[in-house]
């Protein structure tokens, strides 16, 4: 009996939930208590941050995953039936699936609820009725909040006589549901219905650069974010420590992209931009697309190595010291030697400064010690090296030696260094290509400065002469408090135990096993931010893994900062080649990896797609094939029987406002995608509309150019004159619906949507 069914689910629900509040309550007073604590001895409370990191981390997870925590169930064969092959199991064999793994109170810690990254999960995503994969049976559980409302029963064993009466006869009632559900602003897991193309890659074991490509709609986000869950589940003491990189083309994106792993109950992971990864610089302005493509170029590498080595300058022709009555002059010969022996080293510029000031100070003392010391008579040099090292010693301490290294070999910022680059670009570049790039000083960062600034500060190095004195220091003055510390907890313990029985002055304390230095060193240890918080902060960072979003549109300058923070090559790589936008956007992956991992890398394909209908995707498909002929687009996995349309207008702002109108889902969201020149004139005409640079993208309405509309996804889209739009940002744009399509034009159209208007694929 069908309720039966319910029942029963709902009675298992209730006991999950049951086990999790007193979990949560558990965990919760731990951490209360563990605060409570207040400021105990220094071991006590390095334990006390780690149970509170721990117990928050679980907290968090049980908080994010309440709701949905279990969506499905897989009934094992019992021995002897077909599905159940030679490893069967005994009759009745079950398990819940779920967000997260639990445990019962038991006192084997039996699992109730069984993580869904877990080996024993992975039948619930492949099982087919021909390769059952031991399960005689594939339960879907739909749940709305802490209640059961539905089930979906898969039969996999066909000989199996026993029915539920919540049979699904297509098996994908639930994926349907998911893919036609209204859209919320926010992209949601898929770990319900993760279809088995995904499930692979997910998984797949590959440690170095894993691509994968897919046409728009594949679930090739869906899939990075789901294998970053996975990862740091399979890895999750590597992946902890070193954290996991996703990067995504745009804040907007990262936005709607953000719930889905905390959903998932992963929070220990870095979203970012290309343009947020250099700590300190916050990109704001925007460049031309003549200006990104020559930044982003391969060769820009050499070009800000050649702009350091012209800051490594000669005198021209000598500059003059004066030092204790004499005047020493350093030539462009001496100093061209100094320079050469110093470039030899191979170090970055500042740090090869200590060695440069090292050559011209040895210079300028042999220089001196040559014309005081040497003997008249025979030219043989009088000065023994106490005098000669007093002489360098002398000249060290001489503040227009060092004015002349500082005019030589000046210690560089990567900000001054690119700033003053792009504001004087000729000697470096070809007319027309500094003509793109030239902008003055003071102008704020684009995007497609940070690699260049990535490029320079690996170029210049860090002269840490400074900072390592300082941290030196500090860890003296660490040193002397923990001194300070102890000798209060040796003061404390004679007076709170001396009026006690001899018992008690055995307790140790902390005077008795930790010495000052090493109690320095606990208290370094002591940073509480989490590993992605630390790597957000630090230019050097080494991640455990990264993933990058439409990896098509990054420029060669942008892998080689990404490379930097992947020495490892541990990537998953997620793009479209048909979608690639950005002029400096690489052509193909072979020529983005091949400098960093020659032919080692692995491709995988995704060949369905889930979001846009099949109706929308034959206009869609006609744009890239127009240039392409050969071109395959992914296939849909759904069509909704609705033509999308097309209206010419003469009054542009009236019909986008009418056709809003008509086109606005009751529940879910419309985008509208219009070149930016028309953003003012759309957005005074429609009332409640979102739009900017950071888009509201749960509003109902909101408005978007091309290329922001890149990697998200509305109920209804309504694209504006598409006559202006390059091929691949039309492609994009076209994709972008989940049910319905407009499209409104004064102007000319594309011969792609003209020929559909006249094969009939698109309505007028
Ligand atoms: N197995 C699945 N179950 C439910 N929904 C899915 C599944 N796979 C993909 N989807 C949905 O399909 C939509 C498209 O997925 P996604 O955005 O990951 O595609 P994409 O390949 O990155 O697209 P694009 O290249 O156009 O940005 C999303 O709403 C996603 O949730």
């Amino acid at each position: 009996m069908p309720d039966d069914e319910l029942r029963s689910e709902q009675e298992f629900i209730d006991v999950l939930y049951a086990r999790v509040d007193a979990l949560r309550g558990g965990t919760e007073a731990s951490v209360a208590d563990a605060l409570a604590q207040g400021n105990t001895p220094m071991q006590a409370r390095l334990e006390r941050d780690v149970l509170v990191a721990e117990r928050s981390g679980l907290l968090a997870a049980l908080n994010a995953v309440d709701g949905s925590l279990c969506f499905g169930r897989i009934d094992l064969a019992p021995d002897g039936s077909p599905s159940g092959g030679r490893g069967g199991h005994p009759s009745g064999t079950t398990h819940h699936i779920g967000r997260i793994g639990i445990r019962d109170d038991d006192a084997a810690h039996t699992p109730i609820l069984i993580d869904w990254r877990a080996p024993v999960a992975r039948p619930f995503y492949l099982a087919t009725g021909h390769t059952p994969m031991g399960l005689r049976r594939r339960r879907h559980i739909t749940t709305e909040g802490r209640t059961v409302s539905a089930l979906h029963d898969e039969i996999l064993d066909l000989g199996d006589r026993e029915r539920t009466g919540h049979e699904d006869p297509t098996g994908d009632a639930v994926l349907l549901a998911a893919l036609n559900s209204a859209r919320t602003g926010r992209m949601n897991d898929i770990v319900q219905t993760i279809q088995a193309e995904q499930d692979r890659i997910i998984r797949a074991p590959h440690r170095g650069v894993l691509v994968v490509e897919g046409g728009p709609g594949t679930g090739k986000t869906a899939v990075a974010l789901h294998r970053a869950a996975y990862l740091l589940y399979e890895h999750r003491e590597l992946l902890a420590k070193r954290a996991v990189l996703i990067v995504g083309p745009n804040p907007a994106f990262l936005g709607y992209i953000g719930e889905v792993l905390p959903a998932l109950g992963e929070t220990g992971v870095l979203l970012a931009t290309v343009g947020e990864l250099y700590p300190g610089v916050t990109a704001t302005a925007s460049d031309t697309p003549a200006a990104a493509a020559v930044k982003g170029r391969a060769d820009m590498a050499e070009v800000l190595a050649a702009v350091v080595r012209d800051r490594q300058t000669l005198p021209d022709p000598v500059i003059a010291i004066e030092h204790d009555r004499d005047v020493l002059m350093l030539d462009s010969g001496l100093v061209g030697v100094a320079r050469e022996r110093t470039r030899d080293a191979g170090l970055p510029h500042n740090v090869a400064r200590e060695h440069f000031e090292g050559h011209i100070l040895n210079a300028l003392t042999d220089m001196l010690a040559e014309r005081i010391g040497t003997d008249p008579f025979d030219g043989s040099n009088l000065l023994d090296p106490s005098d000669i090292t007093q002489i360098r010693d002398e000249l060290a301490e001489n503040p227009e030696v060092w004015a002349a290294v500082d005019t030589l070999w000046p210690r560089l910022t990567p900000q001054r260094l690119v700033a003053d680059f792009l504001a004087e670009p000729d000697r470096h570049l070809d007319a027309s290509d500094a003509d793109a790039v030239r902008r003055p000083v003071t102008r704020a960062w684009t995007v497609s400065d940070v690699p260049l600034l990535d490029e320079a500060a690996e170029l210049l190095g860090v002269d840490d002469r400074v900072a390592r004195a300082a941290v030196e220091q500090e860890r003296d003055r660490q040193i002397a408090y923990a001194q300070g510390v102890l000798d209060v907890s040796y003061a404390s313990r004679t007076y709170e135990f001396e009026d006690k029985d001899e018992e008690d002055a055995e307790v140790l304390s902390a005077h008795d096993i930790i010495d000052a230095e090493r109690m320095a060193e606990r208290h370094e240890e002591d940073d509480h931010r989490s590993a992605a918080e630390r790597a957000a902060a630090d230019r050097t960072w080494a991640f455990g893994h990264i993933i990058v979003d439409e990896a098509q549109e990054l420029s060669p300058m942008a892998w080689r900062l990404l490379m930097r923070r992947s020495p490892t090559r541990s990537m998953t790589l997620v793009g479209d080649p048909a979608q690639t936008a950005e002029a400096a956007g690489v052509g193909s992956w072979a020529d983005i990896l091949h400098p960093y991992v020659e032919d080692r890398w692995e491709h995988t394909r995704l060949a369905v797609n889930y979001r846009t209908p099949s109706e929308i995707m034959e206009v869609a498909a006609a744009v890239p094939r127009a240039g392409r002929p050969d071109f395959e687009p992914p296939s849909s996995v759904r069509s909704t029987g609705v033509r999308p349309w097309l209206r010419e207008t003469a009054d542009l702002a009236g019909t986008v406002e009418k056709s809003v109108a008509e086109l606005a889902p009751a529940e879910g969201r419309l985008a509208v995608i219009a070149p930016r020149g028309l953003h003012p004139e759309l957005a005074a005409r429609l009332d409640g509309i979102t739009a900017g640079a950071e888009p509201d993208l749960t509003r109902a309405v909101v408005l978007l150019d091309p290329r922001q509309s890149k990697g998200l996804e509305f109920d209804a889209v309504l694209v504006v004159e598409p006559g202006s739009f390059g091929t691949s940002d039309l492609y994009v744009a076209l994709t972008r619906a989940t049910q319905t399509l407009g499209i409104v034009h004064t102007g000319e159209l594309p011969r792609a949507l003209a020929d559909a208007v006249r094969a009939g694929t698109l309505a007028d």
